[in-house]
This record gives structure tokens, C-alpha cells and sequence, in this order.
């Protein structure tokens, strides 16, 4: 039925005479001023001989003098009536009982806060008839706001814009702009629109900010609503495909508006094209290009579509971390006065209001009190605030009530054709006795006691939800389960952060029982489990099933192992450690399961990548080259703290760091590339460091540093990439003593098998040595020590302990021996403290041809009553990639890098909240 032809249903009509209906007063919202029928349609009925009453509102935008004047009674006492019109929930106190509701009852999803008024209504005999359930016969909503919901959105974002603006530096005429509820109605909004238009005309928008784009999506009402308001701007538009063009070199005199359809955004994931039906079908066959190919260009987008769960999303978290990148315009007339804009998308008007819908970072709708929040995508959070970080987003759930008069008069001419059917409705009789019209019958909820067939579903929806909740109840509710293998050296400051998050509980397994009792003492949320990951499995697959993530702080060669488990149970994973052959070859099998698994994020490797691809990035951003990069990175003891042999403390896998002097190394040194074989050679490419003067430090190669030039994106422009470790001087010498008397070798050695006989430190040197006589004189051993490794060695060997009698705790290899031995030896003791020494040099090559060297440094001490500057340095990143991968900040499939902005940016911001400092410096 037509809007209008409410007109001639009423005329001369006798079989509405001594009809009573209501129009409730609102109180779901102070802000609620809509009505169901304004007077004009009061009078309509009234001229029908429809009894009206109106409870009085001084709060309604129509005066309740209007409706007397319409011929309505104005009256508290509605129990006349047999059906009450009204437009959001009623308090169940005020339902009465045997009359027909008509409402947004926000009932038909089984939303839990209005079950109690259902209930209500099923007791009290109710029928309720739900607006949004008045349908044609296509399925089309035949009553709705829509339109209302886009002209508010529209004025709500133009100012919201201007007060954006603002804050990052620029007066605009949007200033100009109040919110949609300060207008009397949509005129005068217009007028003040086409006003500020007439100043955008005049070339009053500063041209710093450059063009600005405003992208629609949807072409119903809501979009509609929207458009008319924008199109009081001088504007364009333009199609999708021009879009890029107009962002970068548009006018500046006027706007530039998009129309984006699903057709422009929407791709058959087998192979391009769309197909409107086979999407209704299959949306899960689609893909959305929305993010890639529309929103990087958009100024404003405004969204006006429906969304349907499991329909691919316009913009995912990622999504936002990559268009809040900062911008770079080098054409725009910048100056500290005129600043550029840190991003092209500034804002978001999201009218369908669909928290974690379409917009996934939109996850709580913003109100008419606060009708702004600030979305830092870097940190994943919203403030209520115009300053700082972020993409500003209004998503106001009930905007169309800040025009309520055109709403209440729009609303009114749909809904008006079918009133003369419900007011036929008497709940105390059977639906049967009714001659309701299709439309009107199928948005009936509830009628005498019970839901309708149409509706029966809620009550299975609700037992569902109920039993679902169970369920989620007897597994803490909402909370987030991570599974932490590995209680070792650089584990706790991962607990400690994931622990900040009421909503997570942590399972903590390794394989000693003791460590993982101590770490978990004192903190709720965290059960310790002891678990060997290899001669456990079974323990292992139950406890990798039970979690949401897995983070593996164990021996990089356990890894893998612990990734075929996610794998098998589709569980994403975090490592601090390098992406070995191993693991890379599980990557189809992770994108297979729909598993994220992300590795090196810890310091070295981790931070280095971050800081690198920070500046990397920024260079290219602004077109330069990176000619070299060399970057050193050392877990210390404190200098004050290095009093021993090596100058050397364990703040991590004391195995790890002896086998990492007994790898291969490559690298790029001035176009040559340098391949230094296994078995200790790194060591004799060791030099002098001295970026920090007053540290003794020396460096040798550390690990493929070439495999990082394409990952970096500087293979085809750098001459040199390499990467170090950094010891202080006297580390290597000791260290390539200990490597000649074979102390480092880790192939099983006959003499050290665990169940072998007894053996001393001294008398191991001498089987080594190749001496058959245990019991030589001490001075002629030292002698034959300085012999095999030379003089300035031996008194490292010396120093160590390791000419004494004292007995070796056999762990069947030399190196695995003297790691436990050394373990013990070098710890951090009570009094010391360690510290993280980092620097990244940077050769720059401009556009101009100007040179630049770029020096990072992270110098960080750790805390002698608390954590370890390595553990710190380790547990931060890797904790807070955890944390993102759970938030689904990090979606990408597969083994991951955070070598993307998104990944980067992000976390780094998050170290520098901890109050991580890093140093800039230009030479
Ligand atoms: N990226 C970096 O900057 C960085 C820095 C330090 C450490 N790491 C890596 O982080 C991981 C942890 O380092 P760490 O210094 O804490 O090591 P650690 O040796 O101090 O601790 C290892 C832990 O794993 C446990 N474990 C060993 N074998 C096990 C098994 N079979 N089953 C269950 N548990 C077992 C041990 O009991 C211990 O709790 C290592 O892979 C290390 O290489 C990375
Ligand atoms: N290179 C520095 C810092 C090393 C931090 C530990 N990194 C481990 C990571 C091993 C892994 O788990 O893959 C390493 O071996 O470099 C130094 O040696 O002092």
C-alpha cells in the first residue's frame, strides 16, 4: 500500500467509529521526541471517529496542544484504548494487559534485555505488532525512518568534521555545522549547509587539507537521506574509478561525492566479477575490495548499508591500522602553521549503527550525548575526544529522532494505512477472528499467550542463547584462554601483560614443575601445568584444543612441533624466534587451517624489525633509497655487571647464545657478498664497535643477513645489509678459546654420557686435549691449554672454572654440558642488572641526491628487583602480538613477519606506551 492513501481509507469510513486507539508518551530515551502519528494524522483518524487519546509529553516534538487541536483527547489514563501506538519499548510496569502494542519492540533477534518485556506481553495477554516486521510482499520494509536517519547523519558528521578539523589545525566552514538536533528542522539545516557551501565556493577550505571525498555506501534511504544533504555543498561526483584521481588533485572549491554499490566492491573470490544472486546465496564465495580500492581515496565515508553476519566486511581492524598510515602529499602547500593531514580518511559516519557489523572496529555505538569517538587504530581504542590519533566515527543508533518532527511526519504518512487494520485488533479475541492484511499479520509477535508461528523461533533462539551462555559460563564466561609453553627466562613479562586483561585466562605449561609454580604465584586467571611438549603429546593436543592462542616461549626447535598441534586444532600461535626452515614449511598448511602464526617478534629478532621497517618505510614513503643498513643488537650484563671472563650474563637460553657462535652467517658489505661457514668462524669476523663510545663493545655477523634485504624491501637499492650481535670486548677471544678446545661442540662426546663414569672439569679438558694422563701437573696443563687455543686465552678458561676439580653434571654433549655448567656460572645475579644495546645505521639516498645517515638506538637496563631488560624486551612484543592476533587486529593466514605497517606500527606504539625509548639521530 502507497503512503497518501491513508487519505481515502479513512474517508467516510463508519466501521472506525468508536474505535479507541493511544499514543503513548516515550521513555526508552530523554532524547526520544519522535511520535508514531503526528496530528495530521490524528485528525485524519479523529475525522474517522477514531477515538485518539494522547497521554500528554511536554518532551514530544509535536505539542500535545497540536494533537488536542487535531481532535485527540489529552488524557494520562490510556486503558480505553484497545491499541497503543508507540515507538520504542515500554516498561513492563506500564504494560497493559489485553491491548495491542504497536513498537520497535527490538524483540525478533532475541535481545536479551527486552525478553523480560516479552514475557510481559505473554502474560498480559499482549499483541504486539513490530514495525520493523511490516514488510511487502518482496520482503521490503514498508515503515521505517531510513531517510531521517541519513539527513541527521549527514549533519552530524559535518560537524563532527569541522570540530576534526580543528583539532589537527584547520578552521573550515564545517564549523558552521551544529548537530543534525540543533536545527527546527531540515530547512534550516539545508540553509546552513548551503551557507557553508557558498564559503567552500569561495576557496575557504585551507588547501593544506587538500580535496575532500565523501563516499556513500548504499543506495537506499539511509544513503539517500545522506546525498540530499551533501548535495546542498557544491560537489561532484564521481565513479569509483576516479576517485584516487580527485583525492590527489581535485578542487578545492567544492566536494567530491562517490555512490559505491556492491557491484564496485564486491569480487568472486574464485576469479573477479559479481553476481547479485549467487552473492545472496554464497556471500562466503565473495570478497571485499572496499578496503583496497575505495577507502584509501575516501575523506568521509558514510554507510548506509545493511550488513548480514558472515557477509564479507567493508572495513576490517586491519583495514583501519593500514588507512590511518600516514599520508604522504608532497604537492599539498604544508607548513608548520598549515599542517598536513596525517591521513586522507578523517571520518565515519556509520548510519547503520551495526556494532562489529560491517565496520569491525566499530564495536559500541556512539549516542546523541556523545555522538563522537576517536578510533586509534595503532592502539586499538576509542577516546571520546577530536584530538590526537584516529579516525573519527559518529554511529548514533537513533538519529533519526534528532529531526523528529519530519520523522514523526514521515513515519506517520507509512505507517497510516495500515492503522486502519490495527485498529480492528482486539487481543482478547483470537487471531482468527481478524481480517488482518499480509503485511500486518506477519509483524504480529505475540498474540493471546503466545508468539506466533512466525515468531516461535525467538523462544528456540532464546533456549539456544540460554544454553550457549551455560556453556560460556562454565568456561568463564567471555574469556580468552592463552596457552604459554615455555617458564624460562624471558617469560614473565608476557604473563604480566596478558594478565592486565580481565578477559583472559592463561594456561602456563613447561616442563619444570618449579618455574612454573613460581611464575604463576600471586596471580589469579593462571593455572601452572607441567608438560614436557615432546614426551607429552597427548597433554599437549588437550591443552593446545582448550585454548584460543598459543603463545611458544620454548626452544626454538620445539616449535614446530607445538605448530603441527594449532595446525591440527586450527589454534593461532606467537613465537619470539626466527622463522626457521622448519616452520616456514608448515605455512600452507596454516593458511589451510585459517591460522595465523606470528614469529620474530621478540627483541632480536623483533624490535630490530620494527624500528627497521619504521624507518625503511618512511624513506620510501617519501621517495628515498635505503643505501645501507647495519644493525647490531646485544643482551648484556650492565658494564658494572660484567665482571668475568666472557664480560658475559645470561639473560636468555644460555644454549642459544653459545650455539649461535657456531653457526653460518651471511651478508652484503659493500656489493660483496660475504658466506662465513659453520663451526665458529663468525667469531673471526668480529670488530670494534663504536657507535657508543663509552661502551667497549665489539660485533660479529649474525646469522643470513641478506635474507633480510628482500624481506626489508631494499635488496634492489642497498649495497650492505648486515646484522650483528654485540658483546663486550673480550667475549670473543673467550669464547673462541672455549670453541678450539672443543667445549662447544654439540655432537655427543663418550666421556659426558649422563649414565658414564664420573668426570671432572680438568679431567675433561685433558681427554679433549688428547692427553692420556689425567693427573698432570697443573702449570704444564695450562701450558698445553695455551698451546691448543694460545696465551690470551687461557686465562678465560682458567677463570671459568674450567681447569678445576670440580665434577661436570653430564648432559652428553659438550655444548649442552657446558651451557648447564655456564648457566649457573654467568646468571645475573641478585645485585646485577642487564641491559639491551640496539642500533640500527641507516645510509640514506634522497630524491635530490642529498645523503643521510640515520642512527637508532635502544639502550635499555634492566630493573635489579624486577624484570630483565631482555625479558622485557622479549615478553612486550611478543605479548602484545598475542594480544592483537586475539582482538583479531592481525588476521593474515600463515607463517607471519611483522614486517607490515599494520603489524609494525602498532606494536611499537604499544612498546613506546610502556615507556620504551628509542633514539633518533641524523649525521
Ligand atoms: N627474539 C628474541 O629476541 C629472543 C630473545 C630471547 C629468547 N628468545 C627465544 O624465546 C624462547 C625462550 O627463551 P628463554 O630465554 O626464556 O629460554 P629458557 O631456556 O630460559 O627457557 C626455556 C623454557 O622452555 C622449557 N622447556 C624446554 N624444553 C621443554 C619441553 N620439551 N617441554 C616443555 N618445556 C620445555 C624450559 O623448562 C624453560 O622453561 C626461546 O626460543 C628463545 O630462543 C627470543
Ligand atoms: N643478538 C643478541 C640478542 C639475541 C636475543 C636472542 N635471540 C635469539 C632468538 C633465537 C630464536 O628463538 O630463534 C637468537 O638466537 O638470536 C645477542 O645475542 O645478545
Amino acid at each position: 500500500m502507497k503512503p497518501g492513501i491513508g487519505n481515502k481509507l479513512f474517508m467516510n469510513s463508519t466501521k472506525f467509529r468508536g474505535k479507541v486507539i493511544a499514543i503513548r508518551r516515550e521513555d526508552q530515551s530523554v532524547w526520544e521526541r519522535r511520535a508514531a502519528l503526528a496530528p495530521l494524522h490524528v485528525r485524519k483518524l479523529t475525522r474517522a471517529g477514531v477515538k485518539v487519546i494522547v497521554q500528554p509529553a511536554n518532551r514530544r516534538a509535536y505539542p500535545t496542544q497540536a494533537y488536542l487541536k487535531a481532535g485527540a483527547i489529552i488524557q494520562e489514563d490510556i486503558s480505553e484504548a484497545s491499541v497503543i501506538f508507540g515507538i520504542k519499548q515500554v516498561p513492563v510496569d506500564l504494560l497493559l494487559p489485553d491491548k495491542t502494542y504497536c513498537m520497535f519492540s527490538h524483540t525478533i533477534k532475541a535481545q536479551e534485555s527486552n525478553m523480560p518485556m516479552l514475557d510481559a506481553m505473554l502474560e498480559k495477554n499482549i499483541r504486539l505488532i513490530d514495525y520493523e516486521k511490516l514488510v511487502d510482499e518482496v520482503g521490503q520494509r514498508v515503515v521505517a525512518f531510513g531517510k531521517w536517519a541519513g539527513v541527521a547523519g549527514m549533519l552530524n558528521i559535518f560537524h563532527g568534521l569541522g570540530l576534526r578539523l580543528l583539532a589537527l589545525g584547520h578552521h573550515t566552514p564545517f564549523m558552521h555545522i551544529g548537530p543534525a538536533h540543533n536545527y527546527r528542522n531540515s530547512s534550516m539545516a539545508n540553509q546552513s549547509v548551503r551557507d557553508i557551501g557558498y564559503e567552500i565556493a569561495l576557496g575557504m577550505l585551507p588547501k593544506s587539507i587538500g580535496p575532500l571525498t565523501f563516499v556513500f555506501t548504499g543506495s537506499g534511504n539511509v544513503s539517500q537521506g545522506a546525498q540530499e544533504v551533501f548535495q546542498e555543498l557544491p560537489h561532484e561526483y564521481v565513479p569509483p574509478e576516479m576517485l584516487q584521481k580527485v583525492a590527489e588533485h581535485g578542487a578545492p572549491n567544492k566536494v567530491y561525492g562517490c555512490e559505491v554499490r556492491r557491484r564496485h566492491y564486491l569480487e568472486r573470490k574464485s576469479g573477479g566479477g559479481f553476481d547479485h544472486d549467487e552473492y545472496e546465496k554464497c556471500p562466503d564465495d565473495y570478497i571485499s575490495t572496499f578496503s583496497k580500492k575505495i577507502a584509501p581515496f575516501a575523506s568521509v565515508i558514510v554507510n548506509g548499508i545493511y550488513w548480514a553476519v558472515g557477509s564479507p566486511k567493508l572495513l576490517t581492524l586491519p583495514d583501519a591500522k593500514a588507512l590511518l598510515r600516514p599520508m604522504h602529499a608532497p604537492w599539498l602547500p604544508c607548513s608548520e602553521g598549515a599542517p598536513p593531514l596525517p591521513h586522507r580518511l578523517l571520518a565515519i559516519c556509520d548510519i547503520s549503527a551495526d556494532p562489529g557489523g560491517s565496520i569491525e572496529f566499530m564495536n559500541e555505538c556512539t549516542t546523541i550525548d556523545t555522538p563522537f569517538c576517536l578510533y586509534d587504530a595503532d592502539r586499538n581504542k576509542d577516546t571520546k575526544s577530536f584530538k590526537g590519533p584516529g579516525v573519527l566515527v559518529c554511529s548514533i543508533d537513533n538519529m533519526p529522532t534528532q529531526l523528529p518532527k519530519e520523522s514523526t511526519d514521515f513515519f506517520g504518512e507509512l505507517v497510516l494505512p495500515y492503522v486502519s487494520d490495527i485498529i480492528t485488533s482486539d487481543a482478547t479475541k483470537p487471531l482468527e477472528e481478524h481480517n488482518f492484511q499480509t503485511p500486518v499479520y506477519n509483524a504480529i509477535i505475540t498474540s493471546n499467550g503466545k508468539l506466533t508461528p512466525n515468531f516461535e523461533y525467538i523462544q528456540e533462539l532464546r533456549e539456544s542463547m540460554k544454553s550457549k551462555h551455560k556453556f560460556e559460563a562454565r568456561c568463564d564466561g567471555d574469556m580468552k584462554k592463552v596457552l604459554v609453553l615455555g617458564a624460562g627466562r624471558v617469560c614473565m613479562p608476557l604473563i604480566e601483560y596478558l594478565h592486565r586483561d580481565e578477559n583472559l585466562s592463561i594456561v602456563l605449561g613447561s616442563s619444570v614443575r618449579a618455574d612454573v609454580e613460581t611464575l604463576s604465584r600471586g596471580l589469579d586467571r593462571i593455572t601452572p601445568v607441567q608438560i614436557d611438549v615432546i614426551d607429552m603429546p597427548g597433554k599437549l593436543k588437550e591443552l593446545v584444543a582448550s585454548a584460543d592462542l598459543v603463545v611458544s616461549l620454548l626452544p626454538y626447535q620445539l616449535h614446530h612441533a607445538v605448530a603441527e598441534v594449532c595446525i591440527d586444532h586450527a589454534k593461532n600461535m606467537v613465537t619470539a624466534s626466527y622463522l626457521t626452515p622448519d616452520m616456514s614449511s608448515l605455512h600452507e598448511r596454516a593458511v589451510q587451517a585459517g591460522i595465523t602464526i606470528v614469529n620474530e617478534v621478540g627483541l632480536d629478532p623483533g624490535i630490530d624489525h620494527l624500528l627497521a621497517m619504521e624507518c625503511i618505510d618512511e624513506v620510501h614513503l617519501a621517495g628515498g633509497k635505503v643505501e645501507s643498513f647495519i644493525s647490531y643488537c646485544g643482551g648484556l650484563p650492565a658494564p658494572e655487571c660484567s665482571d668475568n671472563a666472557l664480560r658475559y650474563k645470561f639473560s636468555w637460553s644460555p644454549r642459544g647464545v653459545l650455539l649461535n657462535t657456531l653457526g653460518t652467517a651471511k651478508y652484503l658489505m659493500e656489493s660483496k657478498v660475504v658466506e662465513v661457514p659453520a663451526g665458529g668462524d663468525v667469531l673471526n669476523h668480529c670488530n670494534d664497535v663504536n657507535f657508543l663510545p663509552g661502551f667497549a663493545l665489539e660485533g660479529y655477523p649474525n646469522r643470513d643477513s641478506i635474507r633480510y634485504a628482500s624481506l626489508y624491501g631494499i635488496a634492489a637499492e642497498a649495497s650492505t645489509v648486515f646484522r650483528g650481535t654485540l658483546r663486550f670486548r673480550g667475549f670473543v677471544s673467550a669464547m673462541q678459546g672455549l670453541q678450539k678446545l672443543g667445549l662447544i661442540d654439540p655432537n655427543p662426546h663418550p666421556a659426558l654420557h649422563p649414565k658414564g663414569p664420573e668426570i671432572t672439569w680438568r679431567e675433561l679438558v685433558c681427554t679433549l686435549l688428547g692427553l692420556s694422563n689425567m693427573d698432570v701437573f697443573y702449570g704444564n696443563l695450562k701450558s698445553k691449554v695455551s698451546e691448543k687455543i694460545g696465551d690470551d686465552k687461557l686465562e678465560a678458561i682458567e677463570n671459568m672454572g674450567l681447569l678445576s676439580d670440580k665434577l661436570i653434571n653430564k648432559m652428553d654433549t659438550p655444548l649442552d654440558t657446558l651451557s648447564c655448567y655456564l648457566a649457573e656460572k654467568l646468571v645475573l645475579g641478585e645485585a646485577d642488572r642487564d641491559v639491551i644495546v640496539m642500533r640500527h645505521d641507516i645510509g640514506i639516498m634522497w630524491p635530490n641526491g642529498n645523503r643521510e645517515s640515520r642512527g637508532i638506538t635502544l639502550v635499555e637496563y634492566g630493573d635489579v628487583k624486577g624484570h630483565t631488560a631482555m625479558s622485557r624486551m622479549v615478553g612486550l612484543p611478543a605479548a602484545i602480538a598475542a594480544k592483537m592476533v586475539l582482538d583479531g587486529e592481525i588476521q593474515e593466514k600463515g607463517m607471519v613477519l611483522p614486517f607490515s605497517p599494520d603489524i609494525y606500527r602498532p606494536i611499537l606504539s604499544r612498546l613506546r606506551a610502556e615507556g620504551i625509548q628509542v633514539k633518533d639521530i641524523t649525521y
